[in-house]
């Protein structure tokens, strides 16, 4: 009990229980505290207010909105019903960036694999998770840049990177490689489908090397947010957009991601916060910075966020398709031609990208800032 007091009055005892010996915050929630530490409290332009009081969506909006898209055609059909998915697919990264998908070629057994193997790693014992805290491949952590960032998310994560089965072997946890080895290849499939419908409509072409260039790193992220006290006071994940190409993202039944629609469209205003109602069985895909910025802005990356749950845990796992570190990145030739000559993104290094939002704590979209071109200037 006294120990408890400690961690909840004095950052560096905070710290040190969350990071330091590797409980997570899942640490804080399994001793029933009544409230979360002043480290976790958003000031109130950050918190998360419930939805609900907007009023339910109307129901010919909310299927525009929510229904998911169905692969199938894309994965298996012909020509012709391969185009009805494509356009549906580039008008929702048009619109919104960011849609559900089911049929979409990952087993509905393994997705659920996936969930428990999620259970499975988190639940370990705080000596067994501490172990990745330090690895650059599999890490563990509850905050990006915990030691710059004034006010922690209320969420553990594991990241797991992917260069080749036998360096994830070797380092991905045990408890969880096998399965997640299975589902980040499986739904790398989808997702480099998803991309090249995407980069497709864009005009011009990318050939086989430049297409590995921009989608050969893969990373999988693995959420795990405990029942928090304060859900009015907190966020599970803070709002941001994916430093990714595209993201793939599997959420349990429990809900609270929202996306932040990027124009005015079915009936929602630029800037109002959409709810992603949890489907059996679908995926949720977002376009990130890399296919904004590619796409000249025609696609947008959606910054979205997380509440937190008072009764229930939740998990999620986003597996990124991204550049590799030493890909040129800026608008596609074709993008700029489009836009009668206007480049809204500059070239540069995706590394030089990667560093600036790791070192930075970002609210929203500044990650993207590093890249753009002020062209009112
Ligand atoms: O937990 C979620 O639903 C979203 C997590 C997320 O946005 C991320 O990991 O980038
Ligand atoms: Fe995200």
């Amino acid at each position: 009990m006294e120990e408890t007091a400690t961690i909840f009055s004095d950052e560096t005892a905070l710290r040190d229980f969350i990071h330091g010996r590797g409980h997570g915050v899942k640490g804080l929630a399994d001793r029933a505290v009544p409230k979360v530490p002043q480290k976790y409290v958003r000031p109130p332009h950050e918190r998360i207010v419930e939805h609900a009081r907007r009023g339910p969506t109307p129901p010919h909006l909310y299927d525009q909105l929510h229904q998911p898209i169905s692969l199938k055609a894309l994965l298996d059909g012909s020509d012709d019903d391969r185009e009805v998915v494509v356009d549906k697919i580039v008008r929702a990264a048009e619109a919104l960036g960011y849609f559900q998908v089911v049929d979409h070629g990952v087993p509905i057994e393994l997705l659920e694999a996936v969930k428990c193997s999620i259970h499975e790693f988190f639940q370990q014992r705080a000596e067994e998770k501490l172990v990745h805290s330090t690895g650059k491949i599999a890490t563990y952590r509850t905050s990006y840049v915990s030691e710059k960032e004034p006010v922690w998310d209320w969420r553990d994560s594991l990241t797991l990177s992917y260069t080749n089965d036998a360096e994830a072997m070797e380092n991905w946890p045990t408890v969880c490689k096998e399965i997640m080895l299975e589902y980040m290849k499986a739904s790398s499939k989808m997702s480099a489908t998803l991309v090249e419908a995407l980069l497709g409509k864009l005009g011009g072409t990318v050939d086989e090397r430049r297409f590995e260039g921009l989608t050969g790193h893969k990373v999988v992220h693995m959420n795990y947010y405990p029942p928090c006290p304060n859900p009015e006071l907190t966020t599970g994940t803070r709002c941001h957009s994916d430093k990714s190409l595209i993201t793939a993202l599997l959420q349990d039944r429990v809900g609270g991601l929202s996306v932040k629609a990027a124009t005015d469209v079915y009936g929602v205003k630029k800037g109002d916060w959409i709810d992603v109602p949890p489907v059996e069985g679908a995926l949720v895909i977002n376009v990130g910075d890399v296919m904004q910025i590619l796409s000249n802005g025609r696609y947008k990356s959606p910054e979205h966020r997380v509440r937190t749950s008072r009764n229930s845990s939740r998990i999620s796992v986003a597996v990124f398709t991204n550049p590799v570190m030493s890909e040129n990145i800026g608008p596609l030739p074709q993008t700029i031609t489009e836009a009668n000559g206007v480049a809204f993104y500059r070239e540069f290094v995706y590394k030089d990208y990667l560093v600036n939002y790791v070192t930075t704590v970002h609210t929203g979209k500044r990650p993207l800032d590093f890249a753009e071109i002020d062209n009112h200037a």
